[in-house]
């Protein structure tokens, strides 16, 4: 169950050109805190941009976005965004890695041994902490970013095609892991995909999009009971109808 009494992030008629493409037409909607929400696509309906906008790469052509009531402050709110590539410092072992993004932040030595252990062992890297990037796997690599990400304790977690590339048993172990991490942690989760399944499988809520100018088609609510079954009828009727509002694709 979504709690309705926390919005995290309003985003209000939000509009957003490059020159003359219209990109994101006028776009509203809330994310509760603690939601996981899934937004799927056509290509280049500009899911990224929204992400990027979010995060402040690029302003907004109009409309807004607020984290906390408040514009998005990148000092002051706590975000973390996983993207498609494997976003490791090569140079850097697993475990520094993870400490990384929580020696920036300036926490006590303490904090981040205890958080860097924590998150290490909730993704069951443990044996290969003092390993370099390029000594691990794909799955691996992702969990590593994952582990990074979970280890700064974000406000919002900011996902885009995580695990577009992964082959399908690695995409479902490292989706039940996110699941897994989120229940623990209750972080705010927005997670674009391309894959309906991993939507369903994922989201509690979905947003479909259209293409461009690029609106809301529709917002599909998900109470499928967890750890959710893809061959479930259930799922399969949700997967469904999902399918259908995005055949122009
Ligand atoms: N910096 C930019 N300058 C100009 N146009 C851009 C820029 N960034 C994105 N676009 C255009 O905006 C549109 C949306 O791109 P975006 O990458 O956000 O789509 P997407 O939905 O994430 O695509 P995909 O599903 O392929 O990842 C595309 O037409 C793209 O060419």
């Amino acid at each position: 169950m979504i709690t309705k009494d926390k919005v995290k992030v309003k985003v209000s008629n939000m509009t957003k050109y490059f020159g003359d493409l219209c990109v994101l037409d006028n776009i509203s909607f809330d994310v509760q805190e603690g939601e996981f929400l899934c937004i799927v696509g056509p290509t280049g309906c500009g899911k990224t941009t929204f992400l990027n906008t979010l995060t402040k790469l690029y302003d907004v052509t109009s409309g807004e976005i607020l984290v906390n009531g408040e514009p998005v402050d990148l000092k002051k709110h706590n975000l973390a965004y996983i993207f498609q590539e494997y976003s490791t410092m090569p140079w850097l072992k697993v475990e520094e890695n993870v400490r990384f993004g929580l020696e920036i932040k300036g926490l006590p030595e303490a904090e981040i041994k205890k958080r860097a252990d924590e998150v290490i062992k909730m993704v069951g890297l443990e044996p290969f902490r003092s390993y370099y990037p390029k000594q691990l796997s794909a799955s691996m690599l992702q969990r590593v970013v994952i582990a990074r990400a979970f280890a700064v304790q974000p406000e919002l977690l900011l996902m885009d095609e995580p695990y577009g590339q992964l082959d399908l048993d690695l995409r479902f172990k490292l989706e039940d892991e996110l699941i897994r991490l989120w229940e623990k942690t209750k972080t705010t989760v927005i997670f674009i995909t391309h894959n309906i399944e991993e939507a369903v499988y994922l989201g509690q809520r979905i947003l479909v999009l259209t293409n461009k100018p690029t609106k809301i088609k529709e917002e599909i609510m998900n109470d499928l009971p967890r750890p959710r079954n893809i061959v479930d009828p259930a799922f399969i009727d949700l997967r469904n109808k999902v399918t259908d509002l995005i055949k122009w694709w």
